[in-house]
């Protein structure tokens, strides 16, 4: 029996969005759902209690820098990512195929594989499909990405093609080396840039190989986000309707929602936490900059409309305290915050598909939070 089974529940009138469950070992995820990014086995600043208590279903974690620190055996040896991190619920890893790209600059990419250098250290080091699959068996998570190339954007039509067969080739490697598909589900991750016909070719490559999901990759790479919705709208409506889409790396509000309008079921991105760690929080009501002068006195919560344990118990005007001081419980209110908001927005988002009315609500949270409407 697979790892994973994904549960189609409903498929909204309006659009392509669809609701969902995906059934995992270490327990359920309802969907459209965001992952929060714990990039070295922590969701930063935040402990594995205040991230159930925000409801979080899933989170996600990663290869490539935990190959490098602490090392794939110690974890390994600690039982698994799970035990090591203390968290009994899902666990995603990407592969690395982005982080290779996105943090070494020096690579050079072979059939075999991609030889780089360590972005902390500076030593040599290798990554192939092989490799990769050693790592993510070692971690132990229940969904792991297969090996690939996230190319630069924009990129040549005669370059993407090149890669899109050469990821495709890894996907297949991938499979080969998968130690325990009974356990741990492998997905495909589709490339292809914002070429159609590369796009529907490396779909198929990868739907023929029968990945019990399958992840749409290349975006969120700097593109445009007209650019990023035409992909989607002609790459997701080719991936099977029983298995889970993930669209990597995506975590505004807008392009959040804008993701399950076309069909995509599953998130991830660092932008919430990332921001928060600069003191900017994601309101109703668009972004607030919490360091701003104007809050020194603004005893409000972050977000009036917010219940959230941050909003509930300080005000901006101590969390810009805090934040001007650096003091570390400063960054935990805001990312505690962002998360929340996030996970909260997608909550709203499942229930508007239960009710057929996702358009409408794209219409009124774009409204409030001040997003420049189509
Ligand atoms: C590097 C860092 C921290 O991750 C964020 C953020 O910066 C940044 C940089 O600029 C923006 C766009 C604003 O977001 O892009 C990251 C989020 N985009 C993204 N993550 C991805 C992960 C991926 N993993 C694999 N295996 N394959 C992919 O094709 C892939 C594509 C991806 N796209
Ligand atoms: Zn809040």
């Amino acid at each position: 029996m697979a790892a994973i089974s994904y549960e189609l529940i409903k498929t909204c009138q309006q659009s392509g969005a669809r609701l969902g469950k995906i059934h995992t070992p270490h327990g359920s995820i309802d969907t459209p759902i965001f992952m929060p990014v714990g990039t070295l086995a922590t969701v930063k600043t935040l402990s594995p209690n205040e991230l159930k208590d925000m409801n979080a279903q899933i989170i996600l974690s990663n290869t490539y820098h935990l190959w490098l620190r602490p090392g794939e055996d110690i974890i390994s040896e600690a039982g698994g990512l799970h035990t090591f991190m203390n968290w009994d619920r899902p666990i995603l890893t990407d592969s690395g195929g982005y982080q290779v790209f996105s943090l070494s600059k020096l690579r050079d990419i072979k059939e075999e594989g991609v030889h780089f250098r360590n972005h902390i250290s500076g030593e040599k080091l290798f990554l192939s499909p092989e490799k990769a699959m050693q790592i993510q068996n070692a971690l132990g998570p229940d969904i792991m990405m297969a090996f690939d190339e996230c190319p630069p954007y924009p990129a040549g039509r005669d370059y993407m093609k090149a890669s899109v067969e050469r990821t495709s080739r890894w996907a297949e490697r991938c499979l080969e080396a998968h130690q325990r598909p009974n356990e741990q589900a492998l997905f495909g991750i589709v490339q292809g840039g914002e070429y159609e016909d590369l796009r529907k070719q490396s779909a198929n490559d990868l739907i023929s190989l029968d990945f019990p999901g399958y992840a749409v990759g290349g975006l969120s790479v700097g593109e445009p986000k007209d650019v990023m919705n035409r992909v989607l709208e002609f790459t997701t409506p080719l991936l099977p309707k029983d298995k889970p889409r993930y669209l990597m790396g995506v975590g505004s509000a807008d392009s959040l929602i804008d993701g399950a309008i076309r069909g995509i079921d599953m998130f991830d991105c660092v932008l919430p936490t990332r921001i928060a760690r600069n003191g900017t929080c994601m309101t109703t009501n668009g972004r607030l900059v919490v360091r701003n002068a104007k809050y020194a006195r603004d005893f409000k919560p972050i977000d009036e409309h917010c219940d959230c344990y941050a909003c509930r118990n300080y005000s901006r005007a101590y969390i810009r305290h805090l934040v001007k001081c650096n003091e570390t419980f400063g960054f935990r209110l805001t990312s505690y915050h962002n998360l929340h908001f996030l996970l909260t927005l997608m909550q709203r988002v499942r229930k508007a598909i239960l009710e057929d009315r996702l358009l409408d609500f794209r219409e009124e949270f774009f409204e409030q939070y001040g997003f420049n409407k189509e």
